[in-house]
Formats: structure tokens, C-alpha cells, sequence
């Protein structure tokens, strides 16, 4: 998906839907109503995707609970758009069922699940279908997905190989994706387009979920508004970046747009210190000086011509000398960010150089630690109850299990969740990077990025979101801010080199032109969005 498609969204777990619903029941709406504006708003969407609609065939797959009654209530509203309307009932209904009822009404004629094994009906039905809704089971799965509704998902699942022009659609969400986890059953269909009721949900942007959504259309079913207020996870919108994008006034003066150091690098890491360098001045720092060991010095000062240089005292044999985290502390009162991490290597040396700098830097200098930097805390069991610093913080999914202890398929199955619980632990925005990067606050919030992109799997592209954060962290915006708009920034640009070149062979220098690129383009939305 790409980060431009997405519009504010709001992620809920299956058990916050639950609690919005009875929030709607408390505040006067009706579950027949909001099952009717559900059905309604899914019918209508459906109805947008086709130039022409009246005549087309719709097939409605319609299992046994709530998800099901949509299903009724949405082939009742494509019905009356004109289509050729069949409704196929894997399990019966209840002869009193309201939405059953209609649907009768309406004259639709149900087709009762079939006895007979081959499912001859249903394979005639997929063998016209123009589009088919998949209502069979939404958020209240309780098991996996078995007998006639496993056929009947497998069947869809052949036919849309034969007939790719056929259109599937999943109804709130495709049957078997966990709406918390992002798991998925074995019959679960890869749709084109999931119509999701009032919110959408969290497992749609967790894998391997999130590669059987397709495009993500949220319909709206007339929750009253002002109820959703505790529900703190979102996909990052490029409204709201907008809204928190630094302003760069026409008189400004480099000291305008703040100071970043970068301590990074290392004699096998150069290029490290030199992406993060280059990209917090592309996100608009007024000023980046580079802390690196002297011997490093040269190589860094041809590399870097816009960077200004701190070069730290080293031992004889190629190590941060004892003093290196002093002469550093003392530069850095008059800088407003610090990048540390990137490419510094895991000697002790190193490790006692960087647990001397965190443990001296003032409480006013913005931070981001990143790679070596959260190899050298991890060594310190329980480090966040020594290391109080406000800083961002930028795990991938390794240097997370590290910083907390837990194994790597145990971040992977929860991330959104493992990450907001840590955060809120350490104290710290956390930003645990991989495709749908997440971001959590201390105080609870999450915000997702809306683009998975294997293009930046490459070394090297990390260190550019660190000099993003970190440099908008200078210009003023606090931890949160900083990291979505960061993480939003550094999608766009990936997006746009994706645009360019593909999704092979991408290379981390290939962001750092896209970045002021990004940031132009979120400004030029609005404009456009104004006139
Ligand atoms: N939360 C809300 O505000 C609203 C929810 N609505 C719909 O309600 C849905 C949730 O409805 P339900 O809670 O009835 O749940 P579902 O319709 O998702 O499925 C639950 C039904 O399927 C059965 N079931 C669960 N797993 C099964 C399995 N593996 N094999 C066979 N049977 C299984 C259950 O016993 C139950 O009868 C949502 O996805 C949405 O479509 C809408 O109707 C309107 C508003
Ligand atoms: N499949 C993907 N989709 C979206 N972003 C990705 C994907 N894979 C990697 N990234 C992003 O690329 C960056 C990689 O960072 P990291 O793993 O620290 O690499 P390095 O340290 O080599 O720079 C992170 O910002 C991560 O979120
Ligand atoms: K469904």
C-alpha cells in the first residue's frame, strides 16, 4: 500500500470495536441500525469500484453471526443498485432474523450451503460473479475456520486464479484474519478490497494480515462521534504530519532550525555516520556536527563537506580514549538534538564510552538512540530504571528482543502491542522498524506507518530515519512528533525511489534527495486541499 492512499485511520482491537458498539447502544443507536448503515455504506462502496453497476453479478458469501446479517443487509443494497444478486448461506439463519427476512422481502432467494461435497451451486455462482463479498466471519472468530466455509473460501480462492478480473471483497474484515494479531487461518482469502465497519482494524497492518487486506476502505456506520476518544493507535495521515511539520519562517538563520550531533561511526562503519548526518540536515537542521574519533577525521571531513566535525580523543589502539565522553558532553550543551548509535561498534571501549555520555547529557538536548547505542544498553539489565533520559528510541526487531529480554517471534507475533507495552515500560518512544513500522508513546499512543516497502530491507536505510528524527527533533518537535513524522517522511521518500526504480536495488543514499522531497509534497497537499 502506498503511504499516499491512506486517510486518517484509527486502529482498534476486536475488543475496542466491541466497546465502541456498546458505547453506540448506550448513546441511543441501535444495533439493527448499525448493522443497516453497515450493510448499506459496504453496498455503496462496492457500487463506486464499478464505472457501471446495474447488471453485475454479486455473489454474498453469508456465515453465521453479525458478520453474515451484513452480508443480508449489504446484498439487499446491491439489489436494489441493480445487480444480479445471490446470497449464499454457509450456515442457516435464524427463521426470525430480521436482515434474513428482508433480504427475503427484497427477493433474494438464499441458497442454502450444499450437502453435496463437489458444491456444484456455488461453483457455477463463482463461475459468473463479477464481484463476491466474503461475509462469512468477522471479528468473532472463535475458531479455525472448518467444513463448508473452509470449501467454500478455497473455491473463491481457485476461481479468482481463473477469472482474475472477478473482484473479492472481504466485509469488515477477510475471513480468519485475526483483528488483533494479524494471523491468518489457512482458508483466508487475499482480497482486492476490505470494506471495514467504523474503524479499521489493527491485524491489517501486522503480517501476514496485512498482505491479505488489499486496499482498505473504511465505511462509516454512524458511531456518534466524540466516542472513540480513548482510542489511541492510528495509521500516521499525512494531515497530521503536516499539522506538526517545523515552520520555516522567511527571515530564518541557520541557529533557527536547531543543532544535531551525530556520534556514530566506526572504522568499519563510515558510511553510518555519513547517512545520518546527511539526512538530519535534509530534514531541515540548521547545523549537524559529526563526533568521531580523530583518526576518522579525514575520511569523514572529504565525505561530509556540509558537516562540521568534533573529533574525539582515541587511544593508541584505535579506541574511544577514557576522556572522549567529556570532551563530547561539553560540545553538546549547545546543541539541541544528538544522534548516537549508528555504526559505533560493541568494543567495551565503545560500550563505556556510550554509557558515559548518557549518563552525562542535559535533560534539554533531544535524543536518538539507535543501533549501537541500544546494543551498549541492553548489556545493563533493567537499563531503563538507570537511564531516565527522554529519547527516541530505534530498535529493528533484533536490537528490540535484545533491549527487552523477549525472543524474536515473540515481538513478531504482537509488534503493535510488545511495542506500546515496552514504551510505556521504558519510558520512551519506541519505534520498532520493519514494514508498517510502529511508533509508541510512553503515555500509550500508537501511530503506524502506512507503507510496507521491501525496497529499504537494505543496510544503511535506518540510519537515514535516525538523522530524519533527530533532526526535527532539533527544529523543535518533541519525542512523538518527531518519530512519526519521521518514520511518515521516510516511508514517502522510500515510496517515491520505490515510484523511481523499483523495489530492487534501492540504496539508502537514494532517500536522502527524497527526503526534502517528502516533506515539499505533504506541504503541497495541503495546498492543493485548499483551493
Ligand atoms: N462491532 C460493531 O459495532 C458492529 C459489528 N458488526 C458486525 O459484526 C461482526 C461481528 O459479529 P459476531 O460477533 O456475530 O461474529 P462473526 O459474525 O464474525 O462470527 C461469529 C459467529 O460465527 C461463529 N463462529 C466463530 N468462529 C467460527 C468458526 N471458525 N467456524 C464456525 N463458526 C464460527 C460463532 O459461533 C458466531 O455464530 C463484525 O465483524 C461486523 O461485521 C455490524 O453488524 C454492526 C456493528
Ligand atoms: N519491508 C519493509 N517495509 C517498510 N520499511 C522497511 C522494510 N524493511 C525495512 N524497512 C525500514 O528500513 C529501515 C531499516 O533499518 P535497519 O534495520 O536499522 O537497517 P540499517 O541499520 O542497516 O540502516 C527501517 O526504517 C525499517 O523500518
Ligand atoms: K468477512
Amino acid at each position: 500500500m502506498s503511504a499516499a492512499t491512506l486517510n486518517a485511520m484509527k486502529l482498534v482491537t476486536a475488543a475496542e470495536m466491541r466497546l465502541l458498539e456498546k458505547r453506540a447502544l448506550e448513546s441511543g443507536t441501535s444495533f439493527g441500525d448499525l448493522m443497516h448503515n453497515a450493510g448499506r455504506a459496504v453496498a455503496s462502496e462496492i457500487c463506486g469500484l464499478f464505472d457501471s453497476f446495474p447488471g453485475k453479478k454479486a455473489l454474498v458469501l453469508v456465515g453465521p453471526g453479525n458478520n453474515g446479517g451484513d452480508g443480508l443487509v449489504a446484498a439487499r443494497f446491491l439489489n436494489d443498485a441493480g445487480a444480479i444478486t445471490h446470497v449464499y448461506l454457509l450456515a442457516p439463519r435464524d427463521p426470525g432474523d430480521l436482515v434474513y427476512n428482508e433480504a427475503l422481502e427484497a427477493g433474494i432467494s438464499p441458497i442454502e450451503v450444499e450437502s453435496d461435497a463437489g458444491f456444484s451451486k456455488l461453483r457455477e455462482l463463482l463461475g459468473e460473479a463479477d464481484v463476491v463479498v466474503d461475509a462469512i466471519f468477522g471479528t468473532g472468530l472463535g475458531r479455525p475456520i472448518g467444513g463448508a466455509s473452509a470449501a467454500a473460501l478455497t473455491l473463491v480462492a481457485e476461481a479468482r486464479n481463473q477469472r482474475p478480473d472477478m473482484v473479492v471483497i472481504a466485509l469488515d474484515l477477510p475471513s480468519g484474519l485475526n483483528a488483533d494479531s494479524g494471523e491468518i487461518d489457512d482458508s483466508t482469502l487475499a482480497v482486492d478490497y476490505t470494506i471495514t465497519l467504523g474503524y479499521a482494524k489493527r491485524g491489517f497492518f501486522l503480517f501476514p494480515g496485512a498482505d491479505y487486506t488489499g486496499q482498505i476502505l473504511v465505511a462509516d456506520i454512524g458511531i456518534p462521534d466524540g466516542l472513540d476518544d480513548d482510542i489511541l493507535s492510528e495509521v500516521i495521515d499525512e494531515h497530521d504530519v503536516l499539522s506538526i511539520l517545523p515552520l520555516r519562517p522567511s527571515d530564518a538563520h541557520k541557529g533557527s532550525f536547531g543543532k544535531v550531533m551525530v556520534v556514530a561511526g566506526s572504522t568499519e562503519f563510515i558510511g553510518a555516520a555519513s547517512l545520518v548526518c546527511q539526512s538530519a540536515a535534509r530534514a531541515g537542521a540548521g547545523l549537524v556536527t559529526l563526533a568521531a574519533r580523530q583518526s576518522l577525521h579525514p575520511v569523514f571531513a572529504a565525505k561530509l563537506v556540509e558537516t562540521t566535525h568534533l573529533p574525539l580523543p582515541e587511544t593508541a589502539h584505535g579506541e574511544f580514549a577514557s576522556e572522549a565522553a567529556e570532551v563530547a558532553l561539553a560540545r553538546l550543551v549547545k546543541y539541541d538534538a544528538a544522534a548516537i548509535g549508528p555504526g559505533l561498534g560493541q568494543s567495551p571501549d565503545t560500550v563505556e564510552f556510550v554509557h558515559q555520555l548518557l549518563s552525562g547529557i542535559s535533560e534539554n538536548t533531544g535524543l536518538v538512540l539507535d543501533a549501537d547505542a541500544l546494543n551498549a544498553l541492553s548489556l545493563t539489565p533493567d537499563w531503563w530504571d538507570i537511564f531516565n533520559h527522554p529519547a527516541v528510541l530505534t530498535p529493528h526487531t533484533g536490537e528490540f528482543a535484545r533491549l527487552s529480554g523477549l525472543s524474536i517471534g515473540e515481538i513478531l507475533a504482537n509488534r503493535m502491542e510488545i511495542c506500546r507495552k515496552n514504551a510505556a515500560l521504558w519510558g520512551k518512544v519506541v519505534i520498532l522498524k520493519g514494514a508498517h513500522t510502529v511508533v509508541a508513546s510512553p503515555d500509550g499512543r500508537i501511530a503506524v506507518s502506512p507503507s510496507a516497502n521491501p525496497g529499504l530491507a537494505s543496510g544503511g536505510t535506518g540510519d537515514v530515519l535516525t538523522g530524519i528524527i533527530t533532526g526535527l527533533l532539533a527544529q523543535g518537535l518533541d519525542e512523538f512528533d518527531a518519530a512519526r513524522a519521521g518514520v511518515y517522511i521516510h516511508a514517502m521518500a522510500g515510496e517515491s525511489v520505490r515510484n523511481n526504480i523499483g523495489d530492487t536495488g534501492m540504496i539508502a543514499s537514494d532517500l536522502l534527495i527524497q527526503i526534502p522531497r517528502a516533506v515539499k509534497s505533504i506541504k503541497e497537499h495541503d495546498h492543493a486541499s485548499c483551493h
